[in-house]
């Protein structure tokens, strides 16, 4: 269509010598001979590069030949029937022909890389209530289990809530540098096993850690930019200390400390990508908003690369 608004508009130029030519008289529909012989069609220059060709029954035929192109390597002049009268396949067929290749079907650009989510945040800002929700409406995302050598709790389920070691396998994963971030806390080992990010990516999945704020400084260093790194705040802190109170998981004395802790941390924010306010009442709107994080990362040009 537009190529054809092209060669009226050129053609009723005052300066084009077939202004008001019988060729653009006739209605560009019917087709009778298929290939047309190319002596059936006029040849019209359209600036100095390109050779535009209509025949009487309105085909079009074109080529990019430039004047130094030899006749070997130009495509052949094929009729191209118009979308308006002929179906698809044939205007498929007739584009083919005239660029001289096949269309291929692969894909424009590769499927993107798995990704790995950082996502941390103050205790209580609900990392844990955003990741349920997001595993529950994304697929395609293998949540870490982290490997700890604490005494597994009534109710806790092996390779689910966390993979249990005894402190001997623990220590042994660490010399084999089988874990790709650990700690100490409170005496009891915790650390994201290597084999399962691995596993799971090479599954096409996306990955998500959920980590403190020392954890993701650390993971930060390890992978760099290969990882995207969220950081989760509440709207204010007084809304945080609310909704731990509210949380009613922690005495006295933690809730203190998870409290003072939160001031510090705050001021981590700007070793991350993205920040997400989860305000009080709109967790869907924090999930949503991370989903759009990764939906963005998956469509950067320039995608981010880990080898774990
Ligand atoms: N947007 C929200 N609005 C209201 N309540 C929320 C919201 N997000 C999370 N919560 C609630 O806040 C509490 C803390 O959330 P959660 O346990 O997910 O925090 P967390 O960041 O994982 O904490 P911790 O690091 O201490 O484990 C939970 O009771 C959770 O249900």
């Amino acid at each position: 269509m537009l190529f054809r608004r092209l060669c009226v508009s050129v053609l009723k130029s005052k300066h084009n010598p077939f202004f008001l030519s019988p060729i653009f008289t006739n209605p560009l529909t019917v087709f009778q001979s298929y290939p047309a012989s190319s002596s059936n069609f006029e040849n019209l220059k359209l600036g100095f590069q390109r050779t535009i060709a209509v025949n009487s029954q309105g085909f079009v035929s074109g080529s990019t030949a430039n004047s130094t192109m030899d006749d070997s390597r130009r495509p052949p002049l094929v009729p191209i029937p118009h979308p308006d009268s002929f179906g698809r396949t044939e205007v498929f067929r007739a584009l083919e022909a005239s660029l001289g290749a096949t269309f291929s079907s692969q894909p424009t650009v590769p499927d993107p890389n798995p990704l790995i989510i950082v996502i941390s945040g103050p205790s209580g800002v609900g990392k844990d209530a955003v990741i349920k929700r997001l595993r529950e409406v994304r697929e395609d995302l293998h949540f870490v289990v982290t490997a700890t050598t604490r005494a597994q709790r009534p109710g806790e389920v092996d390779g689910k809530d966390y993979f249990f070691f005894s402190k001997e396998e623990f220590i042994s994963m660490i010399d084999k540098n089988e874990l790709l971030e650990y700690a100490l806390v409170y005496g009891d080992y915790k650390g994201i096993p290597k084999q399962q990010i691995r596993e799971y990516m090479a599954k096409g999945c996306d990955i998500v850690l959920r980590v403190d704020i020392q954890g993701a400084a650390t993971l930060r260093r390890i992978l760099r930019n290969g990882a995207v790194f969220v950081f989760l705040v509440a709207e204010s802190e007084e809304a945080l200390v609310k909704r731990l109170i509210d949380r009613k998981t922690e005495s006295t004395e933690a809730l203190l400390m998870r409290v003072a802790s939160a001031r510090e941390e705050l001021r981590h924010l700007k070793e991350f990508d993205y920040v997400v306010v989860n305000k009080e009442g709109e967790l869907e709107s924090s999930v949503n908003l991370v989903e759009s994080i990764i939906d963005a990362e998956k469509a950067k040009v320039h995608q981010r690369r880990v080898v774990i």
